[in-house]
């Protein structure tokens, strides 16, 4: 068996976001093609992208993250080209692993703007990769991801320290505000075959104990399926009515743990339709940032990568579920949605 090549490169791998109004459809086109999703969420979506100019804050968040881990590669002694490649929206993965081949690179360390493991976040962005290197052809480098950094303690701090922030803005302490962590929703389908839950609620659990709260609550937001199709719950905005219902709440502080950046659905779904509800309740809000550039969380990629490099033997991870995997298991995140068949045959490819 041949030696695998070093890693030579670092390669940011998201979801891509639209830069403008005739941008929207063709990227919802591309996030929801083999997805079960009504039309009239399709049509509903669009409307908040174009709200705000057509123009997702996902990609420049993105720009800026590569900014800053180029300062704290270069600070750490990583020498390592970053590139950046995406699954929805230029630049497209296809199209930077041909710039990587064209520069030469053979074998890329990759991290993945998720921080929980499901299909979305962590099969799909391997298959969409495989896809990808097919299509650049037998020379396409390489692509590794490294570990998911749920229960890093850099991402725990990025996380406690923005909450704080958020608490303090309200003038209030997260010891004793209600604090409601979210994320993505997803399908029942694919949630039971992924720890995603069971990461977001450690993961959780560990920000509320690293900043001192104990009324927390794990809920969900920007559910897309249609009524039919069980999705995870409860809806963060269905939760805040309930807890407000059974004992008036005074403030609250919302933490989008789920999403690296503060990007449309945090703007729209939490920024615009959760606040509105506070405001008509009387509930005082802070929104927690999510992690963007926090130093902490720029700090926890390069470590992720100086594992890896063989630079740093330690795999820092707090709580009870220890560091997680290098590499995927073979069923690791799989999922066939039941209606429309996928694009791919439904049978579900493999890559690290
Ligand atoms: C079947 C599941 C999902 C549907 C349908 C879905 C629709 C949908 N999503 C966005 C925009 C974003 N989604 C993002 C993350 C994300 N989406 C899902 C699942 C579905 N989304 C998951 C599980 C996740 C988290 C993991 C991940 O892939 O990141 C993001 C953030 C991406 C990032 O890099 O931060 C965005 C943006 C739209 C517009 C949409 C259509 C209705
Ligand atoms: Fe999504
Ligand atoms: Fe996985």
């Amino acid at each position: 068996m041949s030696e695998l090549p070093p890693y030579d490169s670092f390669l940011l791998v998201s979801f891509g976001g639209p830069e403008g109004r005739d941008d929207v459809m063709p990227f919802l086109e591309n996030v929801l093609r083999g997805k079960n999703v009504p039309r009239e969420r399709m049509l509903e979506v669009a409307e908040h992208y174009k709200h705000f100019g057509g123009v997702s804050p996902i990609n420049e968040q993105n720009r800026q993250l590569i900014d800053a881990l180029q300062k704290r590669f270069d600070a750490n002694g990583i020498d390592l080209p970053i590139y950046w490649g995406n699954r929805n929206w230029e630049p497209y993965f296809a199209d930077t692993l041909r710039q990587m081949q064209n520069d030469g690179k053979k074998r890329a360390l990759a991290f993945f703007t998720s921080m929980f493991s499901c299909y979305s976040g962590c099969r799909q962005y391997r298959e969409n990769i495989i896809a990808a290197r097919g299509e650049v052809g037998d020379d396409a480098p390489l692509v590794e991801k490294v570990r998911m950094g749920f229960n890093h303690p850099g991402f725990i701090a990025a996380m406690a320290d923005n909450v704080r922030r958020a608490a303090e803005s309200i003038d209030q302490s997260p010891a004793t505000t209600k604090l409601l962590f979210t994320a993505h929703s997803i399908p029942m389908g694919m949630a039971d075959n992924c720890d995603y839950e069971k990461q977001l609620r450690e993961s959780s659990r560990l920000v509320a104990e690293a900043c001192g709260a104990t009324d927390w609550d794990l809920v969900y937001q920007s559910r897309s399926g249609p009524p039919s199709q069980p999705w995870l719950e409860p809806d963060v905005l269905d939760a805040i009515a309930e807890m407000d219902d059974g004992k008036k709440l005074d403030s609250l502080i919302i933490l989008p743990i789920g999403f690296v950046s503060d990007h449309m659905e945090v703007l729209f779904d939490l920024d615009e339709e959760a606040a509105q509800l506070c405001e008509e309740r009387g509930i005082k809000m802070a929104r927690a940032s999510s992690a963007g550039t926090h130093p902490e969380f720029v700090e926890m990629i390069c470590g992720l990568v100086q594992e890896r490099l063989g630079v740093s033997a330690d795999k820092p991870a707090l709580g009870s579920l220890g560091p997680w995997h290098d590499v995927c298991p073979q069923d690791c995140c799989t999922y066939t949605p039941r209606r429309p068949p996928s694009a791919a045959g439904g049978r579900p490819v493999q890559a690290n």
